[in-house]
Formats: structure tokens, C-alpha cells, sequence
């Protein structure tokens, strides 16, 4: 592979915006994408890919390239440097690059993938909580598997197509994919491709969701008819789905604390023709209360730490902080007591999170049932999904059902 100045550039500006000014690693490389038009797919994914990679793999390259932050472009383009050679990348005759100790490299390389935090660059807290929670060997074989790059899997929108259809259509583009054998509407892309830009994703044939996420909707147990309170529904991932599965038929409430995401699912339901769907702000208590043992099904896709989908979110093992694991914790278990009110008797509830950490999964879970309004409940089953048992994202959701006196 051989360097370009500007591509290489605009990562180098990439990193000093997310490393130094905190900005977010998918909101920076959007941006970055829209600097030169005559960029082909190419240029595009090398920007994107290089600089995941560079975010990914922050604290070994800073350690082998004995940089420390906040970095400035010198110790930034020390550790592309570094980036370059691991990758066997041949360094062109730029002043950056002059005197980079390409052996030296290796051997630290070396050298330090002995070490966990170090060979799979994440924080010491953070290594430790891992550890703590899933017993040093999980831990290790998760975060190898969190470390690598996501594939991208779609989710047929079954109101306007089938998965056949839409995998013939997308051939006929040159994009290729595979079904997957225990996820009903997934497409998973044989090669990487910006399909935000196809005709069949302006026509709301499909979103592009990870396979673990699209196991949730179907965990819930929906069918057509019921009325269903999407209580964290965010910018509607799940809040689709669940639509496509009922058919358009009965009604989902989805609702969040956030004005703007609402506005946006909005706008993703219109695409995808989800015509039952009624969004509400919370503002306060009383919407949740108005809909107190109103619902056939509630699911709750809990605010977490994340930690299942680092894989496409690298950045966040860098920004989270242990307090802010402390705080979500709290906020998880205060919306499992006041949301579940809204489940009827005989109705079913879905506690779900993209985290790993039993702490935020399975415990939130006991936790709830052993309180006062958790006795309402019983517990059907549960679903704990590793990436490196998956090859998908992190995740849990747990099902339980309201008894019905
Ligand atoms: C995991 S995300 C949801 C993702 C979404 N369900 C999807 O599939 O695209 C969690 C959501 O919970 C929302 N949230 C945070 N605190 C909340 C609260 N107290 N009540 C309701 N929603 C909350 C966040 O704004 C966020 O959109």
C-alpha cells in the first residue's frame, strides 16, 4: 500500500480533534468524509479504517511511539508512524517519518503484547473491572474480539420486502451478502460498502443494524395488534423492527428523555412505511405514569456503558469513566422499578443492554425481581451474548412476564 499526503493528513486532523478536543470518532470521520469529493471508495475507507484503527489502538501505539498525551501532531504522526510500519506499510521519504526506528518498533510491539492492557490497548480501570466481572480469561478472548472491525449485517424492512428480494437487488449493485442462518431478516456484506447511498436504503428496504441487536425485537415476543411501549427507543433501531414484525398493525409507543432522537426515528419510520408508531418526549414521571399496566409489552433497551459495541464505537473505552459506569447503573435500575409499572398483568417485559458486564445485565435483573415492584414479575429466560462467542456484538436481554393478579 502506498501513503497519500492528504488522506493521510486528514487523519492525522481526525485524531487531533477526537485525541485532544474530545470529539466523538464516528462525528469526525463523517466530517472528514466530506472534505474532498474527488475521493473515491477507496480514499474513503482508508480515512475511516485508519483512523478506527489509530483509536483502537491508542494506548499501544503511544506506548511503543513513547508519546504521551495530549499529544500534538509530532507524537501523532509518531504513532502513525507505528501504525504504518505494524502493518508493513513502507514509509515514503516525508520529513514526518524521518528516523522512525522501524525495528525498534517490532520489538516493543513485541515486548508488549505480552501484557494485557498494552496488546489490547485499553484502559488499567477498565482492564481491571473486565476482570473482576468476567474472570481473566473471557475478558482476554472478548476484548481480543471487541478490538476487531465490526462486520456490516442489515435488517430486511419485511413491510416492504423479503430478504431474498432485497439480497438480489443489492447483487445487482455489485453488493453482495449472505443470509444468516438464526436471524431471520439479516444480510450480512461479503465486503465492507457504503450502502447509506443505494436506492433499496432510500426506499427503506433495510437499516443496517448488528445481528445481536436484531435478536431483541423477536425476544420480546410481539405480534400484530398488541400495544407495545418502546420505553428507550433512541432513534428507533429496535422501535423498527419491532413495527416490521407487528406488520403495522396495533401500536408502538416509543419513547425517551431526548427530543431530538424521537425527531429522527420520525423520520426513519416515514422511510421504512412504519405507519403505527407514536413517539412521547418524557419529560417528567407522568408520561410513564399515564400508561401505568397499559402495555402488552414494554421493552426497556437500557443507556449503558457500551462496552458490547466497541467494535464500532473504539472511542468510547477512552471517554468512559468508572463513575459514570456507577451513575448508568443507577439509571438502569431506577428505570426497570418505575417503566415495568407500565406492563399489564400477563404482559412481558425485555431488559436489554449492549454491555457484557453482569453488573449491568443479569444483576440489574435479580436485583429488580428481589425488590417491591420486581415481586409483580417472574423471570422467563435470559440471553447473554459475547462477541467472541458470536462474532457479533455484545449484548443481553432478559425476559420476564408480569403475573397476572
Ligand atoms: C441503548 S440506547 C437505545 C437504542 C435504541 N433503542 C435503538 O435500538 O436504536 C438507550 C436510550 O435510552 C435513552 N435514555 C436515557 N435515560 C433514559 C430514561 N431515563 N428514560 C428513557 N430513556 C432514556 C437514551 O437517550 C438512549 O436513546
Amino acid at each position: 500500500m502506498r501513503l497519500h499526503r492528504n488522506l493521510t493528513f486528514a487523519v492525522i486532523d481526525g485524531l487531533t480533534e477526537i485525541f485532544n478536543e474530545g470529539s466523538y470518532a464516528d462525528k469526525v470521520v463523517e466530517k472528514l468524509l466530506k472534505r474532498d469529493k474527488r475521493w473515491g471508495a477507496r480514499d474513503r475507507a482508508f480515512v475511516a479504517e485508519t483512523t478506527y484503527e489509530m483509536v483502537r489502538w491508542k494506548r499501544l501505539y503511544a506506548e511503543i511511539a513513547e508519546v504521551k498525551e495530549p499529544f500534538n501532531r509530532d507524537n501523532l504522526w509518531r504513532m502513525f508512524a507505528v501504525w504504518a510500519t505494524l502493518k508493513g506499510i513502507t514509509l515514503p521519504d516525508w520529513k514526518y517519518f524521518e528516523s522512525t526506528p522501524s525495528r525498534r518498533i517490532k520489538g516493543r510491539f513485541d515486548e508488549l503484547s505480552k501484557i494485557r492492557k498494552f496488546k489490547e490497548s485499553i484502559p488499567d480501570w477498565l482492564d481491571a473491572l473486565g476482570e473482576k466481572e468476567l474472570g481473566s480469561e473471557v475478558w482476554g478472548q472478548e476484548l481480543q474480539a471487541l478490538n476487531q472491525q465490526a462486520p456490516v449485517v442489515l435488517r430486511t424492512n419485511t413491510l416492504k420486502t423479503t430478504r431474498e428480494k432485497l439480497h438480489d437487488l443489492l447483487l445487482e449493485i455489485d453488493v453482495d451478502s449472505n443470509f444468516l442462518k438464526e436471524y431471520p431478516e439479516a444480510l450480512q456484506l461479503k465486503e465492507r460498502s457504503n450502502v447509506f447511498t443505494t436506492d433499496a436504503f432510500k426506499n427503506g428496504l433495510f437499516e443496517v443494524q448488528d445481528a445481536s441487536s436484531q435478536k431483541v425485537a423477536h425476544f420480546l415476543e410481539v405480534s400484530p395488534g398488541m400495544r407495545i411501549v418502546d420505553a428507550c427507543a433512541g432513534a428507533g433501531g429496535k422501535t423498527l423492527h419491532l413495527a416490521s414484525l407487528m406488520e403495522n398493525k396495533g401500536q408502538i409507543i416509543a419513547m425517551d428523555i431526548y427530543e431530538n432522537k424521537l425527531n429522527e426515528l420520525k423520520r426513519r419510520a416515514k422511510r421504512n412505511g412504519a405507519h403505527n408508531i407514536e413517539t412521547r418526549w418524557i419529560e417528567n414521571n407522568k408520561t410513564i405514569k399515564k400508561l401505568h399496566q397499559k402495555a402488552d409489552r414494554v421493552l426497556i433497551d437500557a443507556p449503558c456503558s457500551g462496552l458490547g459495541v466497541l467494535r464500532r464505537n473504539p472511542d468510547a473505552k477512552w471517554k468512559l469513566k468508572p463513575e459514570f459506569i456507577q451513575e448508568i447503573q443507577e439509571t438502569q435500575q431506577q428505570i426497570l422499578q418505575e417503566y415495568s409499572k407500565m406492563v399489564k398483568p400477563g404482559g412481558k417485559l425485555v431488559y436489554a443492554t449492549c454491555s457484557i458486564l453482569p453488573s449491568e445485565n443479569q444483576q440489574q435483573v435479580d436485583l429488580f425481581l428481589a425488590t417491591d415492584a420486581g415481586k409483580d414479575f417472574t423471570f422467563v429466560k435470559d440471553e447473554k451474548i459475547l462477541a467472541h462467542t458470536s462474532g457479533y456484538d455484545g449484548f443481553y436481554m432478559a425476559l420476564l412476564e408480569r403475573k397476572n393478579s
